[in-house]
């Protein structure tokens, strides 16, 4: 629990949000590649054993994600034993292995047993000069040769283009075309380096969405350089992708890509019917937790949903109305996350009706006025030092017990704030 937090109890249960728009319908028909044993392997301090992995599989499975994405089996030896024993482990969600666009590469991942390749090549002039070398028609035929060769294997493809917001478009939608034509059933873009912005992320997806066949589906992948990564995604369904790669906490190479805390809690607030059940919502701290053990770090305290304040409330006037109404500051439902409320008080932006509601809690009967006159009081000492909650407690039992024992020179000493705290707040 926060420091200086309460819980609420007897608050009254909020709606979901509203759906915004209708037009906003076709949001309800995405899916989420989770690539945290893939792009988050390239997270500076991951390293996953063969046991981890396949925990982390199973609780990304069992979460709910459609795909999961692993590791080129061309990495190492022990990647590829890795990808062949999460292949077999029989779980719902698809498993792809994620592989440069070459022969080599892809012989060995279509041996793995995967359902299929996520297969992925630079375009932009930076990566086809100083990465591969190559230009863009020997990328046709090279993706072509590759495409051909997956679909023999009766795989899942996905062909990507890395870097993609730093590419010509002109030859971007040349490769698109052919791809497509070969029978792909997704096309990826990928923003590599974190430069796009949401409007340009919409605008590329439309704009690939006019040249596909209407049943080719298209993946986004968004790097969090300049921190549009959940942004980005969220522009990218709305233009009409269907496909968003995440990662648990969003580690991945640098900074990462879109986290899928970050995803979920986006796309609740468009349809929460739709995202609670594809997905088991409670069941996100665990998968974060377990993350954030296996590569040592803690969760961000403002993470979305998970973060050690995402649900506490702290000025007054926010204070009073969560307590009339959660939805007044909460578009996302803590419980619904299994996650709790909580209300700060010991502060000096801190109101009478927040104080009142502590002193209901603890079934303390106080007129309005005493708890403005005790709310006065908490003010003052908060000027020196946020009090905690045994503070406030103690100061509201104190009072009760005087006026109870009828001691009004007691509650005036109780109210007279110390001298040095006095000096010490001029
Ligand atoms: C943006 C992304 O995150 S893409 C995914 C990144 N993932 C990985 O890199 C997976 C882990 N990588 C590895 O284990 C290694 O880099 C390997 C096994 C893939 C290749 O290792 P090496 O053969 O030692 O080459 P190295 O890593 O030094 O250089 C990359 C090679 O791939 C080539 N290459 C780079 N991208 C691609 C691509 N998309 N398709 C085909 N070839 C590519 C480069 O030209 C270079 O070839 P070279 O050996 O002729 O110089
Ligand atoms: O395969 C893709 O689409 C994305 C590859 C990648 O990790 C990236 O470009 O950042
Ligand atoms: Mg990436």
């Amino acid at each position: 629990m926060p420091p200086h937090a309460s819980p609420i109890a007897n608050v009254a249960s909020s709606p979901y949000a509203p759906k915004f728009t209708d037009s906003l319908s076709r949001l309800t028909n995405w899916s989420i590649i989770e690539s945290t044993l893939r792009e988050g392997e390239q997270f500076a301090n991951a390293f996953f054993d063969t046991a981890k992995k396949i925990e982390i599989a199973k609780a990304l499975d069992d979460f709910g994600v459609e795909y999961i994405e692993l590791t080129s089996p061309a990495a190492s030896e022990q990647s590829r034993l890795d990808c062949i024993a999460i292949a077999n482990l029989g779980l719902k969600a698809k498993i792809l292995t994620h592989v440069r666009c070459h022969m080599d590469d892809a012989r060995i991942a279509c041996e793995t047993g995967v359902d299929g390749l996520d297969i992925v090549i630079g375009t932009s002039s930076y990566l086809r000069e100083f990465s591969h070398g190559k230009d863009m028609d020997r990328i046709i035929k090279d993706a072509t040769e590759v495409i051909n060769y997956v679909k023999s294997k009766g795989l899942e493809v996905r062909f990507s283009s890395e870097d993609s917001f730093r590419s010509d478009l002109v030859d971007l939608l040349n490769l698109y075309k052919a791809v497509d034509q070969l029978g792909v059933n997704r096309v990826g873009i990928a923003d590599t380096v974190g430069c796009a912005n949401p409007r340009q992320v919409y605008d590329l997806v439309k704009t690939l969405r006019t040249i596909l066949k209407p049943t080719t589906d298209i993946e986004c992948h968004f790097h969090n350089d300049t921190g549009c990564a959940t942004a980005n995604a969220y522009a990218a369904l709305e233009a009409g992708a269907t496909h968003i790669d995440t990662s648990v906490l969003g580690i991945g190479e640098r900074n990462g890509i879109t986290p899928i805390g970050n995803l979920i809690a986006r796309m609740f607030t468009v349809d929460p019917d739709y995202v609670a059940s594809k997905y088991k919502l409670t069941q996100l701290r665990d998968l974060e937790n377990l993350i954030a053990d296996a590569v040592e770090i803690q969760v961000p305290f403002n993470n979305c949903i998970t973060g050690y304040c995402a649900f506490t409330h702290k000025a007054g006037i926010h204070a009073k109305a969560i307590l009339n109404n959660p939805a007044t500051y909460e578009i996302l439902k803590p419980e619904v996350f299994g996650m709790t409320r909580y209300v700060s008080i010991g502060h000096r932006l801190t109101g009478w009706n927040a104080v009142k509601n502590r002193a209901e809690q603890l079934g303390l009967v106080l007129t309005d006025d005493e708890l403005k006159a005790i709310t006065g009081k908490i003010k003052k000492l908060a000027d020196i030092k946020n009090q905690s909650m045994e503070d406030v407690d103690g100061l509201l039992r104190n009072f009760h017990a005087y006026k109870v024992a009828g001691d009004h020179s007691a509650i005036e000493q109780l109210l007279v704030v110390p001298p040095e705290t006095a000096v010490a707040s001029n």
